[in-house]
């Protein structure tokens, strides 16, 4: 047998999702760069599903569906409100109120077309009014009801706040939902595949995804950033820290990736939008310390920048908690998730790779009140 450790450059499926080839990632064949500058996250979530842009009539019907089922069932509001608030991570809370969406959904184990992409529809618009909500319940305030004329990104924003977002808050909070929304077989889209590969159902993938996602080497990064940046504190001390760190072996946040070599091509997105909004927020040096971070870390270890590496400071200059870079993260990706769920499903096959053994030779079975 031949290991390849951490499942490196094995290519599992197929998939008409998104690529990533020469370091350039497209959805569909649409480059990153065209979708980032260009479309709604509505429209990436359509394309994502149906492998084309929506009409203008496509969308709205979409937007319609979305709007209308963004809001939570009482139940699951009510048990947030039982959760031990001080400890519980909102990935965590994320991650059991999808589980428990599923108790509430009639049609959670029907498995035919429709009713999954019913299901992908209720859980795409209820991901947000999730992590707002526990956002709120978390600090004594009520959940704020989503509003039906608001766009995805907008209605987010508006469900932290209960105010009217600034158009450039929505513009940044759509670019990122936009740039997060798929990326091939990563770690949590795979665990997502893995598990609805043996016919359990969407709420289960989804709410394995979420786990997956929850990790510092995938989708926690970006929290796990945030955290960096708040010890270093100041532009001068990024040098000894970021020397030091890497003097011990330690890895460096938002660094790295298994896929790409020359970078990632969502980085350069979410450093403008960076230097923008902690420019307009009054907290440039946000941005000087990342952009430092980056020169040591590309000139030293030749590693650069990943999704998660400016995220950090754009999510922070929109005044988000920084627990809830993660949550965001998993608003956008289970758009990714569902359309792989769904692509699994069309062809399906049990994923069950095997491991070579390298414990003990055979043992003969001793009675326990025989044992030493
Ligand atoms: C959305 C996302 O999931 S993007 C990734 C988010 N995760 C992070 O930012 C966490 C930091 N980065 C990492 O841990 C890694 O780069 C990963 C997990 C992303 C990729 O991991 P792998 O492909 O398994 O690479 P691996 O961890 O084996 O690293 C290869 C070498 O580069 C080094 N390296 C990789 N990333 C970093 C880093 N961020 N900082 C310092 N060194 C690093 C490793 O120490 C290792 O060095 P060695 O060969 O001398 O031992
Ligand atoms: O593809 C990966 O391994 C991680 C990543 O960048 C993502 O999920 O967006």
């Amino acid at each position: 047998m031949t290991v390849t450790r951490g499942l490196e450059g094995v290519v599992a499926t197929t998939s008409s999702i998104s690529s990533i080839i020469d370091d350039t990632l497209t959805y569909v064949g649409f480059d990153i760069d065209d979708l980032a500058d260009n479309a709604s996250f509505e429209e990436v979530i359509y394309l994502l599903w149906h492998r084309t842009l929506p009409t203008g009539a496509q969308l709205e019907e979409l937007k319609q569906q979305l709007a209308s089922n963004m809001a939570l069932p009482e139940e699951v509001l009510a048990h947030f409100k039982m959760y031990p608030i001080d400890t519980v991570h909102p990935m965590a809370a994320l991650r059991t109120a999808v589980s428990l969406l599923g108790l509430y959904d009639e049609e959670a184990d029907q498995m035919d077309e429709e009713a999954n992409y019913r299901k992908a529809i209720r859980l795409q618009a209820k991901m947000p009014a999730i992590v707002t909500a526990f956002a709120r319940i978390r600090k004594g305030l009520e959940p704020i009801a989503p509003r039906e004329d608001l766009n995805f990104a907008a209605n987010f924003l508006y469900m932290l706040t209960g105010k009217d977002p600034e158009p450039v808050a929505v513009e940044a909070m759509n670019k990122a939902l936009v740039l997060h929304a798929d990326h091939e077989l990563n770690a949590s889209t795979f665990t997502a595949r893995v598990c609805v590969a043996t016919l359990s159902d969407v709420y289960s993938g989804v709410t394995a995804a979420i786990g997956a996602l929850k990790g510092p080497l995938h989708g926690g990064a970006n929290e796990a950033v945030m955290k960096m940046l708040k010890e270093i504190s100041t532009l001068e001390n990024v040098e000894p820290y970021i020397r030091q760190k890497l003097d011990n072996k330690e890895k460096i946040m938002g660094f790295g990736h298994r896929v790409y070599r020359q970078g990632d091509p969502r980085a350069k997105h979410l450093r403008e939008m960076s230097a923008k909004l902690t420019e307009l927020t009054g907290e440039p040096h946000w941005y000087q310390m990342s952009t430092r971070i980056e020169e040591i870390v590309t000139g030293e270890k030749k590693l650069p920048p990943n999704v998660d590496f400016y995220s950090a400071s754009v999510y922070h200059s929109l005044g988000i908690d920084h627990d809830l870079f993660t949550p965001i993260f998993a608003v956008s990706r289970v758009s990714g998730w569902l359309a792989h769920i769904l692509e699994q499903y069309e062809n399906n096959r049990l994923i069950r790779p095997r491991a070579e053994y390298n414990g003990p030779g055979k043992q003969d079975y001793v009675a326990v009140e025989l044992r030493g």
